[in-house]
């Protein structure tokens, strides 16, 4: 049973390596098309994730016991060693001896017997000696990033903007696994009623922390629920779920989601319209616009049209048309979404902040003159860099003299955030430890 989950695992992590595929979508592809029970999916999901997460601190620990080092072996070879070295350290449900006889046999199959006879040895020697200490890295940066398995050039970007304590706390709790939540969908029923349907299909539930609309799902699939075919919930964060309130949309009003897909946003905005007025939700991707769609009828929406644009070219396609409600829901880096997607952590580069920085400031100018009069624009993104938050937002009021921060936007965020101290003339930064969610950044801005 669980030889087949390695192998697997080990397919996964190489393919992440060579294409640089995401993490998550290939899991999910992954376990859709296997024969895997759901203990093996848990165990898989588990290796895959731990050994993103772990990956560097992983190789420090390996580093004594490969003579011609870690990086110089096959890449396969590597990620066995790395994958095997995480269930030793962080897995206790399995035996060791179990976990190094897999890899063995793992180390035959694909490699000569060299290979096998290496990896057993190096995991043999591990076992006996231990990993090494991290103490021995005297340059702080160095060791806080081995010790959470982060790029460098991050930790040292996030204590120039966080501070030591709030780097460490970000990284620890992008190491924990990221909790299952709902929102509901309010046309259809309230938070108490959707958790007992759940109970009622066998899933464990309770409402949310954070999100006045969100349920934590405990445990059992809920997108296999009646609850969910039915459209009476969606799957997203809840520090996403802040940024639909954020946007203040009720019925009758004009809005547009210039950055939507796969619609996470803009279903909830539809449904705080209660279903009525006209919201317009583009993405740059054709492909994606069918998945809007999809969630739109599933969930019984019928206020919201979507449709492909480049958000940057948006008075080429709508004209003059001005809106109540503009939400750039940007495309970002993702460094507050790491626990979720731990692949973010290695693919992306410094460099890339400040290319992504310009798209953003692109896609505010163009939207900029499509919001009425007393209209109010709403940025968020999944990033907790200050670059492409507070940066982006100041660097575009200074061009944009008829906007200013909208203070109004407190009444729309929950107490707890407030109190957490996170809340600033209009701008809300969530870091992924507040509250365990995803990090996240919302600015509301007012048309004057
Ligand atoms: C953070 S995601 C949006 C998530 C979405 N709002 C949700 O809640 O489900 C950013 C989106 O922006 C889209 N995008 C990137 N560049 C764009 C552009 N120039 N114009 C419109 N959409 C763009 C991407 O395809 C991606 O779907």
């Amino acid at each position: 049973m669980s030889k087949a989950v390695r192998e697997v695992a080990l397919d996964i992590l190489l393919q992440i390596e060579k294409s640089q595929a995401y993490s998550n979508l290939l899991l999910n592809q992954t376990v859709k098309n296997s024969k895997l029970d759901q203990r093996d999916v848990g165990l898989l999901t588990e290796i895959v994730y731990g050994t993103i997460q772990r990956r560097d601190t992983l190789d420090y620990y390996l580093t004594p016991f490969v003579k011609k080092g870690v990086k110089s072996l096959d890449d396969w070879v590597r990620v066995l060693l790395r994958l095997s070295i995480y269930q030793l350290i962080y897995l206790d449900r399995v035996p060791d001896r179990a976990i190094v006889h897999e890899a063995v046999t793992i180390a035959k199959k694909r490699g000569h017997q060299g290979i096998s006879g290496m990896v057993n040895g190096v995991l043999r020697s591990f076992q006996r000696q231990g990993a090494p200490s991290l103490s021995e890295i005297k340059d702080p940066i160095e060791r806080l990033a081995l010790e959470m398995s982060f790029p460098t050039w991050l930790i040292k970007r996030w204590i120039e903007q966080y501070g030591e304590a709030e780097t460490r706390a970000m990284c620890e709790s992008s190491l924990v696994p990221p909790t299952v939540t709902v929102r509901v969908n309010r046309l259809k029923a309230s938070v108490e009623h959707v958790v007992t349907m759940l109970q009622e299909e066998g899933i464990k539930a309770n409402p949310g922390y954070l999100s006045e609309d969100a349920i934590v799902i405990e445990k059992g699939n809920v997108f296999q629920t009646e609850t969910y075919k039915q459209g009476f919930i969606t799957a997203q964060d809840e520090s996403s779920m802040l940024v639909g309130r954020a946007v203040d949309a009720y019925s009758g009003m004009d809005v547009i989601d210039v950055c939507a897909a796969p619609g996470g946003k803009s279903t909830h905005i539809a449904e705080q319209m209660d279903n009525e007025g006209q919201l317009l939700s583009f993405d740059l991707h054709d492909h994606k616009i069918k998945l809007i769609k999809e969630q739109a009828n599933r969930l019984g929406l019928t206020n919201l049209e979507s449709n492909v644009m480049d958000a940057r070219n948006i008075s080429a396609q709508l004209g003059t048309k001005t809106f109540d409600r503009v939400l750039v829901d940007a495309p970002c880096t993702g460094l507050g979404v790491i626990r979720r997607k731990p692949d973010i952590k290695w693919t992306k580069k410094e460099s890339d902040i400040q290319s992504i920085q310009r798209i953003q400031l692109d896609i505010l100018e163009a939207v900029a003159p499509h919001v009425k009069q007393g209209g109010k624009l709403i940025y968020s993104t999944c990033t907790i860099d200050k670059w492409e938050n507070e940066e982006t937002v100041q660097a575009f009021l200074a061009k944009n003299k008829e906007f200013k921060l909208d203070h109004s936007l407190s009444d729309r965020l929950p107490s707890k955030v407030i109190e957490q101290g996170r809340y600033q003339n209009g701008l809300v930064t969530i870091l992924p430890h507040d509250f365990q969610t995803d990090g996240f950044f919302i600015a509301s801005m007012v048309r004057g």
